[in-house]
């Protein structure tokens, strides 16, 4: 939040309340906010397409629109921003809807006071705030902020239910460390911090918006592949990134001594229609299994 001026966007299509509302924020000694008005949806849509704001106040009668549905059509407009409700409908089920939904308060306007309407606004920012940074917690490796085996169930899953529809392409390749153990013990495990950071921010390089990378284990990881062209083209770009990845790394102690800490076993299975995600997980799982014993560091197709 800026903690000198609050941005409140008050989405209502009746004036005289905008200006109640304008006018009880004016009061407040220690904040400074900065309203701005609309009277529709589109409206809304538009002023935060081009700036962000703190928060929204929003009234659940707008022309055609009304009740939960206004709620429930601000919130498809996918904003990240904290809604309070503040209607002339004073409606505990209402209120309680607005709350399940994702609304952060339900103010009828009747009760609402600049002081009342003041805190409202300042807590609700806070949380919401408290929330997203716990949501990115929970879906992020706290070592290389990639995700975690949680955020890439997620977002692989809904990648898989649109390819049923598109008929594109996707691929999980799995990788896994060779003798990382090795490289703890020898040079510390500072050390091998270091590795995983530099194979996570490698993995990640170069890498296609739609693609995705994950830390799901100690010294695994899984590489989403998606909208290649054939398998030869898959095999390629894994071929190209695996010589990257293991290219020698400079330690924070060795600065002038590049050392050959990364190696990986990587084991790749290709999406067919039917397939979930825990099924791709376990072919590559057996295909990087198939490659450690091998132990050539090459690609192993399920
Ligand atoms: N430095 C560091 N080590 C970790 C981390 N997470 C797991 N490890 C270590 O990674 C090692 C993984 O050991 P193993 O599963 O035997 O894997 P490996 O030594 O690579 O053996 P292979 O996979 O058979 O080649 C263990 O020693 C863990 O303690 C981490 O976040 N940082």
């Amino acid at each position: 939040m800026n903690t000198g001026q609050i941005r409140v966007l008050v989405v209502d299509d009746d004036p005289d309340d905008f200006y109640l509302v304008n006018e009880m924020l004016k009061q407040s000694q220690r904040k400074a906010f900065v309203v701005t008005h609309c009277e529709s949806l589109e409206c809304a849509g538009q002023v935060l397409q081009r700036s962000p704001v703190d928060i929204v106040l929003l009234d659940l009668g707008l022309g055609p629109l009304q009740g939960i549905q206004t709620l429930e059509s601000f919130l498809s407009l996918g904003f990240c921003t904290p809604v309070i409700v503040l209607t002339g409908v004073h409606d505990e089920v209402l209120g309680e809807q607005s709350i399940k939904l994702g609304a952060e308060d339900y103010l009828p306007k009747n009760e609402a006071s600049s002081a009342l309407l003041i805190r409202a606004i300042t807590y609700a920012i806070e949380r919401y705030a408290l929330v997203e940074q716990l949501e990115k917690r929970a879906n992020e490796d706290a070592l290389t902020g990639l995700a975690n085996r949680h955020a890439l169930m997620g977002q692989t899953t809904t990648l898989i239910n649109n390819l049923e529809r598109s008929g594109s392409t996707l691929a999980v390749a799995l990788l896994d460390l060779d003798d990382f153990k090795g490289v703890n013990d020898r040079w510390g495990h500072n050390a091998g911090d270091q590795v995983i950071v530099a194979l996570a921010h490698r993995l990640q390089s170069h890498l296609r918006s739609s693609d995705l990378v994950a830390r799901i284990g100690g010294d695994e990881f899984v590489w989403v592949l998606t909208n290649y062209s054939s398998a030869d083209n898959l095999v390629d770009v894994i071929e190209k990134k695996l010589s990257y990845l293991m290219q020698p790394l400079v330690l924070e102690e060795y600065p002038d001594d590049p050392k050959q800490l990364i190696k990986v076993s990587l084991g790749v299975a290709e999406w067919k229609p039917g397939l979930g995600l825990k099924e791709l997980l376990s072919r590559a799982d057996k295909a990087m299994y198939q490659s450690k014993k091998s132990r050539n560091q090459g690609v192993v197709i399920y």
